[in-house]
Order: C-alpha cells, then sequence, then structure tokens
C-alpha cells in the first residue's frame, strides 16, 4: 500500500476546512439528496462525501457506508485531495497503491473507486466527493462529466451550510435587542456601532482564510440637493432604495453599512485591492446606470468611492487607519469629479 501524500499547502487547506464550519455536523440533507443521486446514476454500492482532516477522513455525507469517519493514512479520498484529476481506480486489487488497503481487503471491499477533490471558496481542497464499488468497473466519459457537475454542486452547498453556519452565530452571539441597536432603521443596513461590533469576527475569519480585509467608503453625491428638491422624505426615500442596491451588489458575507447622513460603506474579505476595486466599480455602476424611482418620477444618483485594503493584523480594534485610507479616497474622488473609485 501506499501512503496518499501531504499536500504542499496544507495548514492553509486545514485553516480552510475550519473555516467552513463542516466537520462533525449533523447530516446535511441536500447533501443526501444529491448522493442518492449519485448513487442510482453510477449504479454503485457506495457514494461519499469526505473531508480530510489532519490524522482522520470524516464523511460529511454517506449513502450505502456505514462508517462516519476512518484513518487518513489509508485512506482513497488523501490521494484524490493532491491533485485537481480524478483518482481513478478501475480494480484496486490490482492497483500497488490500494491492493493491500483495509479498505480492499475487508469491509468496504472496494474494488472499483472514483473521486474528485471539493475545494473551499480559497480554493484549498479540503475533501472529495466519490462513488466506489466491490466490482471493478470502468469509467465513461459521461460519468467524469458528471463527477465534475456534482463537485460544483456540493461545493455550492459547502458554501451555503457556512453561511447558514455564519448567520447562526450572528444569533447566538447577539439577542434581538441587541441586534436592533446595530441595524440602521431606515436602511436596514448596519450602523456605525454594528461595524465596531461585527469587525473582530470579520478580521479573524479573514486571518483564518488567508485574505485581506477591504473597505469601501461611499458617499452619494450632491445629496443636498436631492433633499431640497425632493424634501427630506424624498432623500430618505434615495437613501432606502441606495441600501437595497448596495446589498444586491455586494456578496451575502460582505457587511453593508450606514455609518451616517449619506456615508455607506461595505467591509468585505477580498484576495487583493483589484478585488476590491472591482467589487466597488460594481457599486458605483449599481447606482449610476438605472435611475431610482421616487413618487416625484426618476431620478439619476451616483456616488464616490474610495477603497482601502490592509492585512487583518493591521486593522486593529476599530478599522481605525482602514477607514481613514479609503476616506482620503473618497475626499479625492469628490474632488476630481464624482461618481468614480479611487483608491486610499
Ligand atoms: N433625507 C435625509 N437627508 C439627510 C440624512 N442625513 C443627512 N442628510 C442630509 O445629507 C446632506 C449632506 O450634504 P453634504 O454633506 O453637504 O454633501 P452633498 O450635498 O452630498 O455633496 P457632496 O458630498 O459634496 O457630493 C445634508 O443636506 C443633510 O441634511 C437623512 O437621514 N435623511
Amino acid at each position: 500500500m501506499i501512503e496518499a501524500a501531504i499536500p504542499v499547502d496544507e495548514s492553509q487547506r486545514l485553516a480552510a476546512l475550519r473555516s467552513m464550519q463542516l466537520l462533525d455536523t449533523p447530516p446535511d440533507p441536500h447533501i443526501d439528496a444529491l448522493l442518492r443521486i449519485a448513487q442510482r446514476l453510477f449504479g454503485v454500492s457506495s457514494t461519499l462525501v469526505t473531508l480530510i482532516d489532519t490524522d482522520r477522513q470524516w464523511f460529511k455525507g454517506r449513502i450505502g457506508a456505514t462508517d462516519l469517519e476512518g484513518p487518513r493514512d489509508v485512506s482513497f479520498c488523501g490521494h484524490t485531495i493532491l491533485s485537481e484529476d480524478i483518482l481513478y481506480v478501475q480494480d484496486a486489487h490490482s492497483d500497488e497503491r490500494f491492493f493491500d488497503n483495509p479498505a480492499v481487503t475487508g469491509y468496504p471491499f472496494v474494488r472499483f473507486y472514483a473521486g474528485i477533490a471539493l475545494h473551499a471558496p480559497n480554493g484549498s481542497r479540503i475533501g472529495s466527493f466519490c462513488v466506489h464499488d466491490t466490482m471493478p468497473r470502468g469509467l465513461t466519459d459521461a460519468e467524469r462529466d458528471a463527477l465534475g457537475d456534482f463537485r460544483q454542486l456540493f461545493e455550492a452547498l459547502f458554501v451555503a451550510h457556512q453561511l447558514r453556519m455564519d448567520a447562526a452565530w450572528l444569533q447566538e452571539a447577539l439577542g434581538a435587542a441587541e441586534r436592533r441597536a446595530l441595524i440602521d432603521p431606515l436602511t436596514q443596513l448596519w450602523n456605525r456601532q454594528g461595524l465596531r461590533t461585527m469587525l473582530p469576527a470579520l478580521v479573524s475569519r479573514a486571518e483564518r482564510e488567508e485574505l485581506k480585509v477591504g473597505f469601501i467608503y461611499g458617499d452619494l453625491d450632491h445629496f443636498k440637493r436631492i433633499n431640497d428638491e425632493h424634501g427630506h422624505a424624498g432623500g430618505d426615500q434615495v437613501l432606502i432604495q441606495s441600501g437595497q442596491r448596495m446589498v444586491a451588489a455586494i456578496r451575502p458575507h460582505d457587511l453593508a453599512i450606514r455609518l451616517g447622513g449619506e456615508e455607506l460603506a461595505v467591509l468585505a474579505l477580498v484576495a487583493d485591492e483589484q478585488e476590491l476595486g472591482l467589487m466597488a466599480e460594481r457599486l458605483r455602476l449599481a447606482f449610476c446606470r438605472q435611475p431610482f424611482e421616487l413618487e416625484a418620477g426618476a431620478l439619476d444618483v451616483t456616488i464616490s468611492l474610495g477603497i482601502a485594503v490592509a492585512e487583518p493584523s493591521e486593522v486593529g480594534d476599530d478599522g481605525h487607519t482602514l477607514l481613514e485610507r479609503a476616506d482620503a479616497g473618497l475626499y479625492q474622488a469628490k474632488r476630481e469629479g464624482r461618481n468614480r473609485v479611487v483608491r486610499g
């Protein structure tokens, strides 16, 4: 038997696995449903979603197999996560890596195996989706394609799971009264205190996932004029619709904030400044592309944006420097003529 090597990015991989909060969690009905479909499609005895932890393989979902976990060093999936390629074993009895593997010589008596690596959003291979059977068999091109399609679906379910876990954390960590105090009642965005409260959790998540902390500082252009022409109620309508456009333009786990007045912001975890710049540009277009709808009719609204990115270790308790840098970009954007994104 040949033991699987340890991936070169092992510590980053394990950090990504931990941050997904998938290990030792209850069964996921959607993952199980997909595994059942796969079992019927491939006509095999077992289908599994396996996560490769430090010393063990743990099955997030398993159909046709009974064990919930096993040692990593004898796992087939330990081999699968070493590459982007499908690992295909036609007959384990005649494969030098697996012929004397305990899962081949004993229960579940694997002969045929096909597996594909599953990724965390940062690209780390945290586990695999595999199908295996007690009889040797081939793998058709259509089945190879199907493995890729299932991979996409399982990875989407992983992300959905992580979002649910984050939401649950928020529910647990903050009582309803406390949450209310952190939400701006007009726009339903986080308020300044909400940003302060949520910042440490986002910073530690950035650390875990080896991402940077990005801040987009926005300010509606000529808002005073909007108020003057459409009244305070019209201005409020613009703020409400601004909040809606913001959340639609960012990702679910980014924080949309109303810092006060017509100052809007986004706190986002990003790989680099370029990614944050693209996000800010998407935000800018979300405002100027289509007029706002007011009772009095359509109204063109634009926003100026400043952006800044920092390593998690540089952010500090209140993100003061990061916000100041993004604010400097915003100031510049206003001076250069508004309706633009400028780096702070
Ligand atoms: N309707 C409404 N107006 C607000 C609210 N908070 C602040 N404002 C108004 O927002 C306006 C901000 O105007 P300024 O800071 O002068 O800037 P501006 O007109 O947006 O111009 P630039 O930022 O330079 O493009 C003021 O008229 C405030 O009264 C609010 O909650 N609702």
